[in-house]
């Protein structure tokens, strides 16, 4: 505030007749200047002159100096009334009113002249200004008002931040401002509120400006930092855990809708509550039924919560029809809660449009009414009047035009678009700022409610944080935490929740599953060593670079025949303990493989190297290694069942796919892709893509159903795929004595 003037700019009342109605305007003034109102600002547009120097006249009796009195637009009413004698403490003018520099002429360096400025070119003519021209600016409005129609476009409370904190003149907030909208103001930069219904309009004028009072004194000290840190090092509000309304449908599977708004707001560190909507029928593979109670009802759970609690932040997302649309906006306005983040629920991913064309028309109304709203890429379309964007820069072009035509900020996701990288952006047309978050797309099947948990979090993240782009980051931050651990929940067989709370149980010494990608790189980790090993056998080396003698690659492929036609057995083992059908055919298509192709090669080069009659005349007998190979996967079947079996029957497929595709591509030297190579025929069957499919798929399994195991099943499986990589070890040390390895059973 400038030093200038003994002023105080925390609370302006900007009156209005009509609100102030039957009580009269002074008595209004009255009981707001004892409540702690600081400036009064006569506003009356309908008056002449003439009443509007009685008004003068009147409020400066009333306030008697107990605050500043101010005229709105008319510097000429403030300069008749001074000639009268009548105490005046300066203008309040608009862009379009009187100019500035005539007003500090006409009243001196001593009167309040206020200025109104809502851009960026505003500010810039104000420091072309004299120094000293202009006492205070009113930049708005923070969100939409009905009080003054022909308001500018919404500036937020980071708009208005932007705003403040790119001129030196103080800078007061106006435009839909609450009570409760005090501390993050303050903490943007505001040198004070200026309000005209949340007085005016209210039952006790005098407790609502009290209020208003408390809470500036209240929150002095925190314009400057983000917040007091909390004891997990997250910041939290000046008012303590933000209160968070999700206005929603129900989804009693718990993935989305109230259910998944009420888990991420407690998982972000809010205090959730819950207006229901509709109540639908659904689980992880769709929606059976939807029932939508009475519009009247959801009125008496909005305003029973409003009645006794205060509302810090609301995320709407499900809203059925226009008549439950209307009854939402409605609430909005009364209560104009300092939050608003609203998923705009109206296109399903299946491409169907969830609201007929009267609900849409009343949810584009009710979009100024929301801070921030976050359509998936469909429904941007639809708020944009255009097709779906396919590309990331559409995407934001889309935003940027729903912003603007609707003057609220865009959260742009880009998580509907194919790409190997998730985006989001948050876009304010107001401020002109475009704020991207890129990542990593995450693979996974745990997707439902993903919208509905990203927008109730960022409500209470917002609110918590004070600012838009801290909680998104954070946001973001979490969900794709959850994200990447829903599948551990295990829930239904369609597209499941994610874990909400995996980061929380993490960090609070709760067991929280490990990823299935988490689970893979633990286990390829875990047989580091093993690998090693068989990297560095003689055998090893000598198939690599051709050398290995003809009878020890003999040896080793009539052992490996022997092998895989047991082997083929515990996958068929596998297929018949699977708990569903595609892993059930994925087993016993293993099985099939190792008989049809694997076996007749072997057999084959078995013929090719020895000769028939040579075969007929060496008895097979299987080496030790071999056989304790084959009794370790049968064993791990019997005594483990499916879980164990099929991470002991992992590294013949792991394994070989690494060293065949190392061997081919010449990862062991040169030599392994000569065309003389001897065995050149028998490795590329190793690095073919089939195989390499295969073990994909066989890792992806065993991943997944290790990554939902208990822990002591998990732990389980990992021994017994240790230890079938320690057999694999052994079984190619056998066909060289020297190299020979010996597992403990
Ligand atoms: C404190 C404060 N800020 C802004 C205004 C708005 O003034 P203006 O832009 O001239 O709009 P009208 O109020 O005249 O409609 C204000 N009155 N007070
Ligand atoms: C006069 C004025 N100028 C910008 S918004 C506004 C009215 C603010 O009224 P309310 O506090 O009821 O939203
Ligand atoms: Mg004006």
């Amino acid at each position: 505030m400038s030093s200038r003037h003994p002023f105080d700019l925390s609370l302006t009342l900007v009156t209005d007749a009509a609100l102030c109605g039957e009580r009269g305007v002074a008595a209004v003034v009255a009981e707001a200047v004892a409540g702690g109102a600081t400036i009064v600002q006569l506003r009356d547009k309908l008056a002449s002159t003439e009443q509007l120097l009685e008004q003068v006249a009147e409020l400066a009796g009333v306030i008697d100096g107990r605050a500043a009195l101010v005229v709105n637009d008319r510097l000429d009413v403030v300069v008749a009334a001074r000639e009268r004698g009548i105490r005046v403490d300066g203008v309040h003018l608009g862009q379009s009113d009187a100019a500035v520099l005539a007003a500090r002429d006409a009243l001196g360096p001593d009167a309040i002249v206020g200025l109104t400025a809502n851009t960026r070119a505003h500010l810039d003519a104000v420091a072309r200004l004299p120094r000293g021209t202009v006492d205070y600016l009113g930049v708005g409005v923070i969100r939409p008002t009905s009080t003054k129609p022909d308001h500018p476009p919404a500036l937020g409370v980071d708009g208005f931040a932007v705003l403040a904190a790119a001129t030196d003149v103080p800078c007061v907030a106006i435009g839909g401002v609450g009570a409760a909208d005090v501390p993050e103001l303050r903490r943007a930069g505001a040198a004070g509120v200026a309000v005209v219904s949340a007085i005016c309009a209210a039952p006790d004028p005098r407790a609502a400006a009290a209020e208003f009072a408390a809470r500036w004194a209240a929150s002095a000290g925190i314009e400057a930092d983000g917040g007091s840190p909390t004891a997990s090092g997250a910041p939290r509000p000046a008012g303590g855990v933000p209160r968070v309304l999700s206005i929603a449908g129900s989804d009693p599977s718990g993935g989305a809708g109230i259910q998944a708004d009420l888990k991420s707001i407690a998982a972000v560190g809010g205090y959730g509550m819950a207006a229901i909507t509709a109540l639908t029928a659904q689980n992880t593979r769709g929606v059976r039924g939807v029932h939508v109670p009475p519009a009247t009802f959801l009125a008496d759970q909005l305003d029973t919560i409003a009645d006794d609690i205060e509302v810090d932040a609301v995320k709407i997302g499900m809203l059925a029809n226009a008549e439950v649309i209307d009854t939402v906006a409605a609430w909005l306005r009364r209560i104009r809660p300092p939050v608003v983040v609203l998923d705009p629920v109206m296109v399903a991913t299946s491409g169907d449009r969830l609201l007929d064309p009267d609900a849409e028309r009343a949810l584009r109304d009710l979009l100024p009414l929301a801070d921030l709203v976050t359509p998936n890429v469909a429904e941007l379309a639809v708020l944009a009047d255009a097709e779906p964007a396919t590309t990331w820069a559409g995407v934001i072009a889309q935003a940027e035009t729903v912003s603007a035509g609707f003057g609220v900020r865009v959260l742009a996701k880009g998580g509907h678009l194919d790409g190997a990288t998730a985006p989001d952006a948050l876009v304010d047309a107001a401020a002109a700022t475009i704020v991207e978050f890129d990542g990593e797309r995450i693979a996974t099947t745990a997707t439902h409610g993903t919208g509905c948990s990203l927008s109730s979090a960022l409500a209470t993240l917002r609110a918590s944080l004070g600012a838009w782009e801290p909680a998104v980051a954070e946001a973001r931050r979490w969900l794709r935490e959850s994200l990447r651990h829903g599948e551990s929940l295990a829930v239904g067989g369609g597209h499941g929740p994610v874990h909400h709370f995996a980061g929380l149980w993490s960090r609070g010494g709760l067991a929280t599953a490990p990823t299935p990608a988490e689970v893979e790189a633990e286990w390829w980790a875990e047989i580091a060593d093993v690998r090693r090993a068989i990297d560095e056998l003689p055998f090893i080396r000598a198939l690599a670079d051709g050398s290995l003698p003809r009878t020890a690659f003999e040896e080793y492929l009539a052992q490996d025949a022997h092998y895989l036609r047991v082997y083929s057995r515990t996958l068929a083992e596998a297929s018949r303990l699977a708990p569903d059908a595609p892993a059930q055919a994925f087993w016993a298509a293993g099985a099939q493989r190792c008989l049809d192709g694997e076996l007749a090669l072997h057999r084959d080069r078995l013929h090719d190297l020895r000769g028939p009659r040579d075969q007929r005349a060496r008895p097979f007998e299987p080496n030790a290694a071999n056989t304790a190979y084959l009794d370790h996967l049968v064993a791990s079947g019997s005594r483990g069942g499916y879980a164990e079996l099929i991470a002991a029957v992992l590294p013949c497929y792991w394994i070989y796919d690494d060293l065949g595709r190392r061997l081919v591509t010449g990862g062991f030297g040169p030599e392994a892709l000569s065309p003389e190579h001897p065995y050149a025929d028998w490795l590329a069957m190793y690095g073919e893509p089939a195989f390499e499919l295969a073990t994909r798929q066989a890792i992806d399994t065993v991943a997944a159903v290790a990554s939902r195991a208990t822990p002591a099943v998990r732990a389980r499986m990992l021994r017994a795929f240790r230890r079938s990589a320690e057999h694999e070890l052994a079984f190619f040390a056998a066909p060289w004595p020297a190299d020979r390895i010996e597992v403990d059973a």
